[in-house]
Protein backbone atom coordinates (compact mmCIF):
# COMPACT_ATOMS: atom_id res chain seq x y z
CA UNK A 1 0.00 0.00 0.00
CA UNK A 2 1.63 3.49 -1.08
CA UNK A 3 -0.46 6.59 0.47
CA UNK A 4 0.21 10.08 -1.06
CA UNK A 5 1.26 12.66 1.75
CA UNK A 6 -1.06 14.84 0.57
CA UNK A 7 -4.74 14.49 -1.84
CA UNK A 8 -6.83 17.41 -1.58
CA UNK A 9 -9.15 16.28 -4.64
CA UNK A 10 -12.05 13.48 -5.07
CA UNK A 11 -13.06 12.26 -8.30
CA UNK A 12 -15.97 12.99 -10.17
CA UNK A 13 -17.43 12.48 -13.40
CA UNK A 14 -16.00 14.36 -16.04
CA UNK A 15 -18.45 14.44 -19.61
CA UNK A 16 -15.87 13.58 -21.67
CA UNK A 17 -12.54 12.58 -19.81
CA UNK A 18 -13.78 10.06 -17.71
CA UNK A 19 -13.30 11.53 -14.25
CA UNK A 20 -11.80 15.22 -12.94
CA UNK A 21 -10.15 15.97 -9.87
CA UNK A 22 -12.17 18.66 -7.62
CA UNK A 23 -10.84 19.69 -4.80
CA UNK A 24 -12.36 18.90 -1.51
CA UNK A 25 -11.02 21.69 0.55
CA UNK A 26 -10.38 25.38 -0.85
CA UNK A 27 -6.81 25.96 -1.56
CA UNK A 28 -4.45 29.14 -1.95
CA UNK A 29 -2.00 30.12 -4.38
CA UNK A 30 0.71 27.92 -3.58
CA UNK A 31 -0.74 25.27 -1.22
CA UNK A 32 0.24 21.35 -2.41
CA UNK A 33 -2.71 20.05 -3.56
CA UNK A 34 -1.35 16.46 -4.18
CA UNK A 35 2.30 15.29 -2.96
CA UNK A 36 1.72 11.84 -4.43
CA UNK A 37 5.00 8.92 -4.82
CA UNK A 38 6.53 7.50 -8.31
CA UNK A 39 6.17 3.83 -8.78
CA UNK A 40 8.79 3.86 -10.81
CA UNK A 41 11.64 6.77 -12.52
CA UNK A 42 14.22 6.81 -15.16
CA UNK A 43 16.83 9.74 -15.46
CA UNK A 44 17.29 10.87 -18.85
CA UNK A 45 20.91 10.06 -20.51
CA UNK A 46 22.24 13.47 -20.15
CA UNK A 47 21.81 12.95 -16.49
CA UNK A 48 23.78 10.29 -15.90
CA UNK A 49 26.37 10.34 -13.43
CA UNK A 50 24.69 13.64 -11.95
CA UNK A 51 22.10 12.36 -11.06
CA UNK A 52 20.89 9.41 -8.32
CA UNK A 53 19.24 7.20 -10.26
CA UNK A 54 16.64 6.32 -7.80
CA UNK A 55 15.69 9.25 -5.76
CA UNK A 56 16.78 11.99 -9.21
CA UNK A 57 18.88 13.87 -6.54
CA UNK A 58 22.01 16.12 -8.19
CA UNK A 59 25.06 15.60 -6.68
CA UNK A 60 25.73 19.74 -7.33
CA UNK A 61 29.30 18.66 -6.09
CA UNK A 62 28.64 18.15 -3.06
CA UNK A 63 27.08 14.49 -3.39
CA UNK A 64 29.47 11.64 -4.16
CA UNK A 65 27.42 9.34 -6.28
CA UNK A 66 28.28 6.12 -6.00
CA UNK A 67 28.61 4.08 -9.37
CA UNK A 68 27.12 0.25 -9.68
CA UNK A 69 29.68 -2.07 -9.76
CA UNK A 70 27.71 -4.74 -11.95
CA UNK A 71 26.60 -2.64 -14.72
CA UNK A 72 28.82 0.43 -14.13
CA UNK A 73 25.68 2.22 -15.96
CA UNK A 74 23.81 3.58 -12.92
CA UNK A 75 24.66 6.17 -9.64
CA UNK A 76 23.30 6.24 -6.44
CA UNK A 77 23.78 8.86 -3.86
CA UNK A 78 24.03 6.25 -0.97
CA UNK A 79 23.56 3.06 -0.19
CA UNK A 80 20.01 3.79 0.86
CA UNK A 81 19.10 4.47 -3.25
CA UNK A 82 21.57 1.60 -3.77
CA UNK A 83 19.62 -1.21 -1.87
CA UNK A 84 15.66 0.60 -2.77
CA UNK A 85 16.73 0.31 -6.66
CA UNK A 86 18.49 -3.31 -6.25
CA UNK A 87 15.81 -4.35 -4.72
CA UNK A 88 12.51 -3.15 -6.72
CA UNK A 89 14.22 -3.90 -10.12
CA UNK A 90 18.02 -3.43 -10.97
CA UNK A 91 18.89 -7.22 -9.66
CA UNK A 92 16.73 -8.47 -12.79
CA UNK A 93 18.28 -5.43 -14.94
CA UNK A 94 21.82 -5.08 -14.01
CA UNK A 95 23.65 -8.32 -15.20
CA UNK A 96 21.93 -7.63 -19.02
CA UNK A 97 21.96 -3.75 -18.86
CA UNK A 98 24.66 -2.86 -20.90
CA UNK A 99 24.34 -5.19 -23.68
CA UNK A 100 20.86 -4.35 -24.01
CA UNK A 101 21.69 -0.88 -24.75
CA UNK A 102 24.17 -1.10 -26.97
CA UNK A 103 21.65 -3.47 -28.91
CA UNK A 104 20.48 -2.35 -32.60
CA UNK A 105 16.87 -2.41 -31.45
CA UNK A 106 17.53 -0.41 -28.76
CA UNK A 107 19.63 2.12 -30.40
CA UNK A 108 17.19 2.25 -33.57
CA UNK A 109 14.01 3.92 -30.56
CA UNK A 110 13.41 7.39 -30.64
CA UNK A 111 15.55 9.26 -27.17
CA UNK A 112 11.90 8.95 -25.72
CA UNK A 113 11.04 5.50 -26.71
CA UNK A 114 14.51 4.79 -24.83
CA UNK A 115 13.73 5.45 -21.62
CA UNK A 116 10.40 4.41 -21.76
CA UNK A 117 11.81 0.51 -22.87
CA UNK A 118 13.62 0.94 -19.29
CA UNK A 119 10.95 2.66 -17.09
CA UNK A 120 8.68 -0.39 -18.66
CA UNK A 121 11.79 -2.96 -17.88
CA UNK A 122 12.11 -1.65 -14.73
CA UNK A 123 8.83 -2.23 -14.29
CA UNK A 124 8.70 -5.74 -14.96
CA UNK A 125 11.56 -6.62 -13.66
CA UNK A 126 9.23 -7.76 -10.47
CA UNK A 127 5.98 -8.92 -12.21
CA UNK A 128 4.24 -10.76 -9.15
CA UNK A 129 2.41 -7.74 -8.25
CA UNK A 130 1.39 -7.00 -12.07
CA UNK A 131 0.03 -10.56 -11.94
CA UNK A 132 -1.86 -9.99 -8.76
CA UNK A 133 -3.19 -6.69 -9.65
CA UNK A 134 -4.58 -8.07 -13.14
CA UNK A 135 -6.30 -10.60 -11.63
CA UNK A 136 -7.94 -8.82 -8.84
CA UNK A 137 -11.60 -6.89 -10.24
CA UNK A 138 -11.23 -4.21 -7.31
CA UNK A 139 -9.15 -1.36 -7.81
CA UNK A 140 -7.97 0.46 -4.99
CA UNK A 141 -6.15 4.00 -4.87
CA UNK A 142 -4.14 3.26 -2.18
CA UNK A 143 -2.60 0.23 -4.85
CA UNK A 144 -0.41 1.87 -7.56
CA UNK A 145 -0.85 -1.36 -9.38
CA UNK A 146 -4.38 -1.67 -9.61
CA UNK A 147 -4.51 2.19 -9.94
CA UNK A 148 -2.11 1.61 -12.92
CA UNK A 149 -3.95 -0.52 -14.56
CA UNK A 150 -7.13 1.42 -14.02
CA UNK A 151 -5.76 4.08 -16.37
CA UNK A 152 -7.70 5.13 -19.60
CA UNK A 153 -5.54 3.85 -22.41
CA UNK A 154 -3.78 5.92 -24.94
CA UNK A 155 -5.05 6.21 -28.75
CA UNK A 156 -1.66 4.72 -30.14
CA UNK A 157 -3.32 1.93 -32.19
CA UNK A 158 0.06 0.13 -33.68
CA UNK A 159 0.60 -2.19 -30.92
CA UNK A 160 3.80 -1.08 -30.61
CA UNK A 161 5.94 -2.06 -27.47
CA UNK A 162 9.50 -1.23 -27.05
CA UNK A 163 12.19 -4.19 -26.24
CA UNK A 164 12.65 -5.01 -23.17
CA UNK A 165 15.96 -5.50 -21.00
CA UNK A 166 14.96 -9.09 -18.75
CA UNK A 167 16.43 -11.59 -17.45
CA UNK A 168 17.26 -14.38 -19.97
CA UNK A 169 13.86 -17.14 -19.53
CA UNK A 170 11.46 -13.61 -18.57
CA UNK A 171 11.12 -13.15 -21.60
CA UNK A 172 7.33 -14.98 -21.99
CA UNK A 173 4.54 -14.40 -23.94
CA UNK A 174 2.64 -13.67 -20.62
CA UNK A 175 4.84 -11.29 -19.71
CA UNK A 176 4.79 -9.79 -23.75
CA UNK A 177 0.94 -9.32 -22.77
CA UNK A 178 1.68 -7.88 -20.03
CA UNK A 179 3.87 -5.16 -21.16
CA UNK A 180 1.51 -4.41 -24.14
CA UNK A 181 -0.76 -3.33 -21.22
CA UNK A 182 1.40 -1.92 -19.50
CA UNK A 183 2.74 0.28 -22.24
CA UNK A 184 -0.91 0.61 -23.82
CA UNK A 185 -1.34 3.29 -20.96
CA UNK A 186 2.34 5.12 -20.98
CA UNK A 187 2.20 7.76 -23.48
CA UNK A 188 -1.11 9.40 -22.03
CA UNK A 189 -0.45 8.78 -18.07
CA UNK A 190 3.16 8.81 -17.66
CA UNK A 191 5.08 12.27 -16.48
CA UNK A 192 8.13 14.08 -17.91
CA UNK A 193 10.07 14.73 -14.36
CA UNK A 194 11.65 18.33 -14.56
CA UNK A 195 13.94 20.32 -12.55
CA UNK A 196 13.71 24.01 -12.99
CA UNK A 197 11.80 23.36 -16.23
CA UNK A 198 14.19 21.22 -17.98
CA UNK A 199 13.64 17.64 -18.61
CA UNK A 200 15.81 15.34 -16.68
CA UNK A 201 13.20 12.33 -16.78
CA UNK A 202 10.50 9.85 -17.10
CA UNK A 203 8.11 9.15 -14.07
CA UNK A 204 4.72 6.81 -13.57
CA UNK A 205 2.79 8.44 -11.08
CA UNK A 206 -0.46 6.49 -11.17
CA UNK A 207 -2.28 8.73 -8.28
CA UNK A 208 -1.34 11.61 -10.35
CA UNK A 209 -2.40 9.79 -13.44
CA UNK A 210 -5.41 8.79 -12.30
CA UNK A 211 -6.83 11.99 -11.30
CA UNK A 212 -5.41 15.00 -12.99
CA UNK A 213 -7.32 16.34 -16.58
CA UNK A 214 -5.37 18.68 -18.96
CA UNK A 215 -6.25 22.64 -19.72
CA UNK A 216 -4.09 25.11 -21.43
CA UNK A 217 -5.10 27.54 -18.95
CA UNK A 218 -4.26 25.28 -15.74
CA UNK A 219 -5.14 26.36 -11.71
CA UNK A 220 -2.31 23.94 -11.02
CA UNK A 221 1.06 22.55 -11.89
CA UNK A 222 3.35 19.92 -11.07
CA UNK A 223 7.29 20.12 -9.94
CA UNK A 224 9.51 17.45 -8.40
CA UNK A 225 11.41 18.49 -5.42
CA UNK A 226 14.49 15.92 -5.05
CA UNK A 227 16.53 14.81 -1.97
CA UNK A 228 18.80 12.40 -1.32
CA UNK A 229 17.82 9.14 -0.48
CA UNK A 230 13.96 10.18 -0.64
CA UNK A 231 11.56 8.73 -3.34
CA UNK A 232 11.24 11.06 -6.23
CA UNK A 233 7.36 12.21 -5.30
CA UNK A 234 5.26 14.36 -7.73
CA UNK A 235 3.41 17.80 -6.29
CA UNK A 236 0.73 19.33 -7.62
CA UNK A 237 0.46 22.90 -6.87
CA UNK A 238 -2.06 25.35 -7.03
CA UNK A 239 -1.28 28.13 -9.10
CA UNK A 240 -4.33 30.53 -7.65
CA UNK A 241 -6.75 29.97 -5.07
CA UNK A 242 -8.98 26.91 -5.42
CA UNK A 243 -12.59 26.48 -4.59
CA UNK A 244 -13.99 23.28 -3.14
CA UNK A 245 -15.85 21.55 -5.84
CA UNK A 246 -13.30 23.24 -8.28
CA UNK A 247 -11.96 20.57 -11.00
CA UNK A 248 -7.94 21.00 -10.48
CA UNK A 249 -5.94 20.55 -13.76
CA UNK A 250 -2.25 20.36 -14.83
CA UNK A 251 -0.96 20.99 -18.03
CA UNK A 252 -0.09 18.33 -20.08
CA UNK A 253 1.82 20.92 -22.68
CA UNK A 254 3.71 24.56 -22.85
CA UNK A 255 0.37 26.34 -23.31
CA UNK A 256 2.32 29.06 -25.26
CA UNK A 257 2.92 26.26 -28.45
CA UNK A 258 1.30 26.99 -31.36
CA UNK A 259 -2.46 26.30 -31.53
CA UNK A 260 -2.90 23.91 -33.58
CA UNK A 261 0.62 22.22 -32.17
CA UNK A 262 -1.26 22.14 -28.92
CA UNK A 263 -4.05 20.08 -30.86
CA UNK A 264 -2.47 17.59 -32.50
CA UNK A 265 -0.41 16.58 -29.97
CA UNK A 266 -2.81 16.36 -27.22
CA UNK A 267 -4.95 14.06 -30.05
CA UNK A 268 -2.15 12.48 -30.69
CA UNK A 269 -0.50 11.45 -27.50
CA UNK A 270 -3.47 11.67 -25.37
CA UNK A 271 -6.40 11.00 -27.40
CA UNK A 272 -8.82 14.34 -27.02
CA UNK A 273 -9.98 17.57 -28.56
CA UNK A 274 -8.90 20.55 -25.92
CA UNK A 275 -12.11 22.60 -25.06
CA UNK A 276 -10.37 24.96 -22.46
CA UNK A 277 -10.94 28.75 -22.77
CA UNK A 278 -7.60 29.03 -24.43
CA UNK A 279 -8.20 26.57 -27.12
CA UNK A 280 -11.63 28.44 -27.72
CA UNK A 281 -10.75 31.50 -27.82
CA UNK A 282 -7.71 30.25 -30.11
CA UNK A 283 -10.31 28.50 -32.38
CA UNK A 284 -12.24 31.23 -33.10
CA UNK A 285 -9.64 33.55 -34.18
CA UNK A 286 -7.99 31.07 -36.82
CA UNK A 287 -6.39 31.73 -39.26
CA UNK A 288 -4.26 34.43 -37.51
CA UNK A 289 -2.47 36.59 -39.70
CA UNK A 290 1.10 37.28 -39.67
CA UNK A 291 2.62 39.27 -37.36
CA UNK A 292 4.46 42.14 -39.19
CA UNK A 293 8.28 41.84 -40.18
CA UNK A 294 10.81 42.32 -37.72
CA UNK A 295 12.13 45.80 -38.12
CA UNK A 296 9.32 47.04 -39.05
CA UNK A 297 7.50 50.41 -37.96
CA UNK A 298 3.95 47.92 -38.14
CA UNK A 299 5.68 45.62 -35.74
CA UNK A 300 7.30 48.25 -32.80
CA UNK A 301 3.83 49.46 -33.03
CA UNK A 302 2.15 46.14 -32.06
CA UNK A 303 4.63 45.61 -29.86
CA UNK A 304 4.18 48.77 -27.72
CA UNK A 305 0.53 47.86 -27.79
CA UNK A 306 1.41 44.26 -26.36
CA UNK A 307 3.10 46.10 -23.38
CA UNK A 308 0.75 48.47 -22.63
CA UNK A 309 -2.42 45.62 -23.00
CA UNK A 310 -0.57 43.52 -20.67
CA UNK A 311 1.63 45.07 -18.54
CA UNK A 312 0.87 48.63 -18.29
CA UNK A 313 3.29 49.91 -20.52
CA UNK A 314 5.43 51.68 -17.85
CA UNK A 315 8.85 49.73 -18.79
CA UNK A 316 10.13 50.43 -14.93
CA UNK A 317 6.75 49.63 -13.74
CA UNK A 318 5.51 46.70 -14.65
CA UNK A 319 2.33 45.47 -13.18
CA UNK A 320 1.38 41.37 -14.12
CA UNK A 321 -2.04 41.18 -14.86
CA UNK A 322 -4.23 39.08 -11.91
CA UNK A 323 -6.96 37.86 -14.61
CA UNK A 324 -6.74 34.27 -15.51
CA UNK A 325 -7.86 34.31 -19.11
CA UNK A 326 -6.52 38.09 -20.80
CA UNK A 327 -6.29 36.39 -23.80
CA UNK A 328 -10.18 36.78 -23.95
CA UNK A 329 -9.68 40.83 -24.52
CA UNK A 330 -6.76 41.04 -26.27
CA UNK A 331 -7.69 43.67 -29.12
CA UNK A 332 -8.04 42.10 -32.70
CA UNK A 333 -5.15 43.98 -33.97
CA UNK A 334 -2.61 42.18 -31.45
CA UNK A 335 -4.12 38.53 -32.75
CA UNK A 336 -1.23 38.10 -34.72
CA UNK A 337 0.92 37.16 -31.48
CA UNK A 338 -0.39 33.94 -31.65
CA UNK A 339 1.27 33.59 -34.83
CA UNK A 340 3.09 30.24 -34.93
CA UNK A 341 5.99 31.97 -35.82
CA UNK A 342 6.01 34.83 -33.79
CA UNK A 343 7.10 33.79 -30.61
CA UNK A 344 9.97 31.51 -31.46
CA UNK A 345 11.41 34.76 -33.26
CA UNK A 346 10.77 36.51 -30.29
CA UNK A 347 12.30 34.75 -27.83
CA UNK A 348 15.34 33.89 -29.72
CA UNK A 349 15.84 37.72 -30.54
CA UNK A 350 15.68 38.25 -26.99
CA UNK A 351 18.27 35.55 -25.97
CA UNK A 352 20.77 36.24 -28.60
CA UNK A 353 20.20 40.27 -27.37
CA UNK A 354 20.85 39.35 -23.81
CA UNK A 355 23.80 37.27 -24.09
CA UNK A 356 25.36 39.33 -26.92
CA UNK A 357 23.97 42.78 -26.40
CA UNK A 358 22.98 45.64 -27.12
CA UNK A 359 21.62 45.13 -23.05
CA UNK A 360 18.87 47.83 -23.73
CA UNK A 361 17.19 46.14 -26.74
CA UNK A 362 17.43 43.15 -24.69
CA UNK A 363 15.24 44.62 -22.34
CA UNK A 364 12.99 45.58 -24.46
CA UNK A 365 12.68 42.50 -26.37
CA UNK A 366 12.01 40.58 -23.14
CA UNK A 367 9.57 42.69 -21.75
CA UNK A 368 8.11 42.18 -24.77
CA UNK A 369 8.38 38.56 -23.75
CA UNK A 370 6.90 39.16 -20.84
CA UNK A 371 3.92 40.44 -22.06
CA UNK A 372 2.88 37.76 -24.34
CA UNK A 373 3.46 35.34 -21.46
CA UNK A 374 1.25 37.16 -19.20
CA UNK A 375 -1.35 37.37 -22.03
CA UNK A 376 -0.96 33.24 -22.95
CA UNK A 377 -0.48 31.64 -19.57
CA UNK A 378 -2.52 32.11 -16.01
CA UNK A 379 -0.89 34.32 -13.42
CA UNK A 380 1.81 32.74 -11.48
CA UNK A 381 2.48 30.37 -14.10
CA UNK A 382 5.99 29.30 -13.23
CA UNK A 383 7.61 30.38 -16.93
CA UNK A 384 6.69 34.17 -15.91
CA UNK A 385 8.94 33.78 -13.14
CA UNK A 386 11.60 32.19 -14.82
CA UNK A 387 11.20 35.24 -17.88
CA UNK A 388 11.00 37.99 -15.05
CA UNK A 389 13.85 36.50 -13.63
CA UNK A 390 16.06 36.57 -17.15
CA UNK A 391 14.64 40.04 -17.68
CA UNK A 392 16.25 41.14 -13.82
CA UNK A 393 19.51 39.19 -15.13
CA UNK A 394 19.80 41.44 -18.35
CA UNK A 395 19.01 44.82 -16.99
CA UNK A 396 22.05 43.93 -13.81
CA UNK A 397 24.02 43.38 -17.02
CA UNK A 398 23.39 46.60 -18.70
CA UNK A 399 24.05 48.47 -14.86
CA UNK A 400 27.42 46.40 -14.54
CA UNK A 401 28.54 47.14 -18.50
CA UNK A 402 27.62 50.76 -18.08
CA UNK A 403 30.80 52.94 -19.14
CA UNK A 404 31.77 55.76 -17.10
CA UNK A 405 29.95 58.36 -19.37
CA UNK A 406 26.70 56.92 -17.86
CA UNK A 407 25.00 59.27 -16.06
CA UNK A 408 24.20 58.34 -12.04
CA UNK A 409 20.52 58.49 -12.62
CA UNK A 410 20.17 56.99 -15.85
CA UNK A 411 22.34 53.98 -13.64
CA UNK A 412 19.78 54.15 -10.22
CA UNK A 413 17.00 53.73 -12.82
CA UNK A 414 18.50 50.95 -13.69
CA UNK A 415 19.10 49.29 -10.99
CA UNK A 416 15.65 49.82 -9.60
CA UNK A 417 14.15 48.28 -12.87
CA UNK A 418 16.31 45.16 -12.06
CA UNK A 419 14.96 44.71 -8.57
CA UNK A 420 11.23 45.22 -10.24
CA UNK A 421 11.59 42.19 -12.30
CA UNK A 422 13.63 40.55 -8.98
CA UNK A 423 10.23 41.46 -7.17
CA UNK A 424 8.00 40.15 -10.01
CA UNK A 425 10.11 36.46 -10.39
CA UNK A 426 9.86 36.17 -6.51
CA UNK A 427 6.03 37.37 -6.43
CA UNK A 428 5.49 34.31 -9.50
CA UNK A 429 7.92 31.65 -8.59
CA UNK A 430 7.09 31.85 -4.84
CA UNK A 431 4.14 30.34 -5.68
CA UNK A 432 5.13 27.58 -7.60
CA UNK A 433 8.12 27.48 -4.42
CA UNK A 434 10.80 25.70 -4.24
CA UNK A 435 11.51 22.65 -6.96
CA UNK A 436 13.87 20.28 -8.47
CA UNK A 437 17.53 20.72 -7.12
CA UNK A 438 18.61 23.47 -4.39
CA UNK A 439 19.63 26.74 -5.88
CA UNK A 440 17.27 26.72 -8.53
CA UNK A 441 15.47 30.54 -9.73
CA UNK A 442 14.53 31.25 -5.98
CA UNK A 443 18.38 30.44 -4.97
CA UNK A 444 19.47 32.54 -8.20
CA UNK A 445 17.26 35.30 -7.06
CA UNK A 446 19.03 35.68 -3.66
CA UNK A 447 22.32 35.77 -4.78
CA UNK A 448 21.37 38.18 -7.44
CA UNK A 449 19.78 40.24 -4.65
CA UNK A 450 23.30 40.09 -2.50
CA UNK A 451 25.22 41.04 -5.51
CA UNK A 452 22.78 44.36 -6.51
CA UNK A 453 23.09 45.05 -2.74
CA UNK A 454 26.72 45.16 -2.63
CA UNK A 455 29.11 45.06 -5.66
CA UNK A 456 28.71 44.96 -8.74
CA UNK A 457 28.96 41.37 -10.85
CA UNK A 458 27.86 40.70 -14.07
CA UNK A 459 26.17 37.52 -14.35
CA UNK A 460 26.36 34.40 -16.01
CA UNK A 461 23.66 31.67 -17.37
C1 LIG B 1 -3.77 11.24 -17.04
S1 LIG B 1 -5.35 10.73 -17.56
C2 LIG B 1 -6.33 11.86 -16.64
C3 LIG B 1 -7.33 11.14 -15.73
C4 LIG B 1 -8.55 10.62 -16.47
N1 LIG B 1 -9.53 11.66 -16.65
C5 LIG B 1 -9.19 9.44 -15.75
O1 LIG B 1 -10.40 9.47 -15.51
O2 LIG B 1 -8.48 8.48 -15.44
C6 LIG B 1 -5.29 11.33 -19.18
C7 LIG B 1 -6.50 10.99 -20.01
O3 LIG B 1 -7.62 11.72 -19.51
C8 LIG B 1 -8.39 12.29 -20.58
N2 LIG B 1 -8.28 13.76 -20.49
C9 LIG B 1 -7.38 14.48 -19.79
N3 LIG B 1 -7.61 15.80 -19.91
C10 LIG B 1 -8.68 15.93 -20.71
C11 LIG B 1 -9.41 17.03 -21.21
N4 LIG B 1 -9.07 18.29 -20.89
N5 LIG B 1 -10.47 16.79 -22.02
C12 LIG B 1 -10.83 15.53 -22.35
N6 LIG B 1 -10.18 14.42 -21.91
C13 LIG B 1 -9.11 14.61 -21.09
C14 LIG B 1 -7.78 11.75 -21.87
O4 LIG B 1 -8.44 10.55 -22.20
C15 LIG B 1 -6.34 11.44 -21.45
O5 LIG B 1 -5.76 10.43 -22.27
Amino acid sequence: MVLPEVLRVRLAPHPTARDAAVAVVPAKAGDPIAIVPALSTVISPDQKSWRCDQCGTASMGFLNLRRCSGCASFWYCGTICQNKAWKAHHRKICKNHDAFVASPEYQALTAHDKMDALLLSQMLADPAPWWNASGSAEYSLSDPYTTFLHLLKGPRVDGFVPPLCLPPGAATAETAALAKELYSRFGNNNFVVQDHLNSVGHGVFPLASRFFNHSCVPNAACKYPTQPEKPLTMEVVALRDIAAGEEVTVPYLDPALPYQTRQDALRANYGFQCGCRLCLFQRGIEPVASPPQRGSEELRDMETALRAFALGGDEHAVRLPAHPALFETLPANLHPIFHESYLPSLSELFSKLSHEGPFVDAIEAGITQLALYAVVYPPNYPQIGMHALELGKTVWNLVCTAGPEAAAADIKVREEQAEMFLDLADEVLNVYGEEGDICGPLGEIRVLRDMMSGRCDAVDD
